[in-house]
């Protein structure tokens, strides 16, 4: 029977990486899909650019829409101050269950909270799931038709306040022009483009800043 993407990527986490330490978590997965075989991390170029703006934010609460095989979500949790949380999102179960033990491997599971199913279904529980009153920083990395209605979604449902902010990959490539032109146009955004490459190859993509305005 054949192994799926993202069971590789643990394989080699597990294989590769120091138990405990998120650097050689992230650094493993980097190395392998730049090398073994490409996967949908938003990887070292971008992540560096996502790194500066959490240690600038150092976000309470911290909400990632997209979790694939937690590499972002180990990046992130790296980077959170103490008593932070990350509630990371994902859809696909097969994509969860591998994401949940790459957390673990890495041992940011007390600052990671993984949560499945549609982001539609959980946006508007979320307030009082988690009893929490709006997000400091939204990392939008999930599907590229999904970032203009969620981002809608959670306006509605009060999820953002005055400063939160957003953070958006592959708005180049694969692309989500409706939601640049929402957050660039709109007068409820300060919005601001990050220059960078799609993971691990040449190809131009980048990551999209913006701070709802209230
Ligand atoms: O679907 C995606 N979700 C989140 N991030 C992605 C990401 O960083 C890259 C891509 C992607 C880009 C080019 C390509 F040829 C095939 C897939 C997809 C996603
Ligand atoms: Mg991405």
């Amino acid at each position: 029977y054949g192994s799926t993407r993202p069971e590789r990527i643990l394989a080699e986490v597990k294989s590769k990486a120091t138990r405990g330490d998120a650097r050689s978590v992230v650094d493993t997965i980097d190395q392998y899909c730049r090398h073994q075989e490409w996967a949908m991390n938003v990887g070292d170029e971008k992540g560096t650019i996502l790194d500066s703006i959490v240690c600038e934010v150092k976000p309470r609460a911290m909400l990632e829409l997209g979790t694939y095989c937690g590499y972002s979500a180990v990046r992130i949790a790296s980077l959170l101050p103490p008593n932070s949380r990350l509630i990371t999102m994902e859809f696909n179960p097969v994509f969860a269950a591998i994401a949940r033990q790459v957390i673990a491997w890495a041992g940011v599971e007390d600052k990671v909270v993984l949560i499945e199913g549609p982001s539609g279904d959980w946006i508007p529980k979320m307030k009082k799931e988690f009893g929490l009153t709006s997000f400091d920083l939204v990392f939008l990395d999930h599907w590229k038709d999904c970032y203009l209605p969620d981002t809608k979604l959670m306006e509605e449902c009060g999820l953002l306040r005055t400063g939160s902010i957003l953070v958006a990959d592959n708005v180049i490539c694969p692309g989500a022009p409706d939601y640049l032109e929402y957050v660039r146009g709109s007068p409820r955004y300060e919005s601001k483009y990050f220059r960078s490459h799609l993971e691990y190859t040449r190809v131009e993509d980048g990551i999209e800043k913006s701070v709802f305005l209230g």
